[in-house]
């Protein structure tokens, strides 16, 4: 099929990517003219495993070709998708307008009956926003659907290309047929596409994300809870865990969750509740707990070094919200670090891909290092953010022979207490008995 994709962000790259992989015809358009000069050049713009290799094969099959120029895309397609970004605004809410802007475009542009698809995450009810302000434009017939996303950053493409499931929400029997055809490729996995009209389809996509939001908040909340009893919260999660309608997902704790979508998309449920008079109280106090589980941690480096913040420099092991990305959008690291900058400590860090982005962020406020290992010269302290692979199995003799004391805050449980113990360290991690 011909496929426009316009947004050519996390989500529309490695949709227009894999969307192409399956044979389909794909332009991808973006408002961003570097990027699209880039991607023109094989430049990825955003680290995503697996992506780089699908973009340079499918642009070299011409299955997949980059413009600025919308008209283009959507005169030359069947098929519209919608990916722009629908960040928070200061109330919470989320912002719509670059997908009502885009909307608006493409309503000024089709000649011939087009299927509109929304794959940004949007309100519910924002499908009557769009097919109103379509048809206020146009009187060309088309046919709407909303298509959440569900990939996860880090494996994405490997998530778009055996989804769990596709959400697929419109009233057109058109449109079925038509996202029929687009995931077809993809259903050698679950073979579930699940039709529904969209306002539940809009509403899906905030609850599966509140959903695993909320896990992680109970986790957190218990683990600190766990600390107060000497309990340990690796073992509580494979008690509960292995009880198969809890399952084993989305229920590590650590220094809370970040990212581009949950902590936006909790925000924009509770708006939501709070603008139909149905407050969303549970997802509120995921959102608080959230917040509360990056203070722990922080709080327990600030007591540590109280008094000394002037004289200290911590070595920080990962910038990124989470592993095997670059993006640092909300990412517990970016928060904590602002609050030891405003303490005033020193802080050189190193993370294997969000390096460029913490330049752009924090400029020459904190120092970052080429290499792992070079962030712990003359510092007080490790601290772990991110769950890297390559944080795993570090040389703890090295670690401790370079820090001016062996002495590690791990916000991500990646090593054993009693191992740390027996080489000396002083370690603090998250819901585990301290030795
Ligand atoms: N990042 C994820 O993992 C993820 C997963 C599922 C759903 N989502 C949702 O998908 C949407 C996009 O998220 P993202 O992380 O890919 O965003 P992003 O910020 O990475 O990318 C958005 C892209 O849209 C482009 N854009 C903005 N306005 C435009 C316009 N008027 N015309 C053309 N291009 C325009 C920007 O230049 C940018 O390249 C959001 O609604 C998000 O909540 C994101
Ligand atoms: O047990 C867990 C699992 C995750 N996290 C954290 O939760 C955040 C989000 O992680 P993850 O969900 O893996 O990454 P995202 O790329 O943000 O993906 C989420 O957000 C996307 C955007 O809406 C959705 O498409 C995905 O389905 C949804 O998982 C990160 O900070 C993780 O470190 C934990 O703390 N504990």
């Amino acid at each position: 099929m011909n496929i426009a994709v316009t947004g050519i962000g996390y989500v529309g790259l490695v949709a227009a990517a894999c969307l192409s992989d399956g044979g389909h015809h794909v332009i991808c358009v973006d408002k961003d003219r570097k990027k699209i000069d880039g991607l023109k050049k094989n430049i990825i713009p955003i680290y995503e495993p697996g992506l780089t290799e699908l973009v340079q094969r499918n642009s070299k099959a011409q299955r997949l070709c980059f413009t600025t120029d919308l008209s283009y895309g959507v005169q030359n397609s069947d098929i519209i998708i919608v990916g722009v970004g629908t960040p928070s605004s200061p109330d919470g809410s989320a912002d719509i307008s670059a997908v009502l802007d885009v909307s608006r475009n493409i309503a000024q542009i089709i000649k011939k009956p087009k299927v509109i698809v929304t794959k940004s995450t949007v309100p519910v009810g924002t499908y009557k926003i769009i097919t109103d302000l379509v048809s206020s434009i146009t009187d060309v017939p088309f046919h709407y659907v909303s298509n959440p996303e569900f990939l996860k950053e880090g494996s994405a493409v490997e998530d778009f290309l055996k989804p769990d499931r596709v959400i697929i929400g419109t009233s057109s029997d058109y449109a079925r047929q038509a996202m029929q055809q687009v995931y077809a490729p993809f259903m050698r996995k679950s073979n579930r596409i699940i039709f529904m009209e969209p306002a539940s389809a809009e509403m899906s996509k905030y609850a599966s994300n509140a959903m695993l939001a909320t896990r992680i908040s109970f986790m957190n909340e218990l683990s600190a809870l766990c600390d107060t009893f000497g309990a340990n919260i690796e073992m509580v999660r494979k008690g509960i865990g292995s009880d198969s309608r809890i399952g084993n997902s989305f229920l590590f704790a650590g220094v809370g969750f970040g990212g581009s979508c949950f902590p936006k998309d909790v925000r924009a449920l509770i708006h939501m509740g709070d603008k139909q008079n149905c407050p969303m109280s549970i997802a509120q106090s995921v959102l608080d707990a959230n917040y509360k589980q990056h203070e722990r941690f922080a709080g327990k480096i600030l007591d540590f070094f109280k008094g000394k913040e002037n004289k200290t420099t911590l070595a920080v092991w990962g910038l990124a919200f989470k592993a095997k990305t670059d993006d640092i959008r909300e990412s517990p690291a970016i928060w904590c670090i602002e609050k030891f900058l405003d303490a005033g400590f020193k802080i050189k860090a190193y993370d294997p891909e969000a390096m460029p982005a913490a330049k752009e962020k924090f400029g020459s406020r904190i120092q970052l290092a080429e290499y792992d290992y070079d962030v712990l010269e003359s510092a007080d302290a490790l601290v772990v953010f991110t769950d890297w692979q390559e944080f795993r199995g570090p040389d703890f003799e090295t670690i401790k022979k370079t820090l001016s004391e062996p002495l590690i805050f791990d916000g991500r449980n990646l090593y054993e207490p009693e191992y740390l113990a027996k080489l000396g360290f002083k370690y603090f991690s998250i819901g585990r008995p301290q030795l």
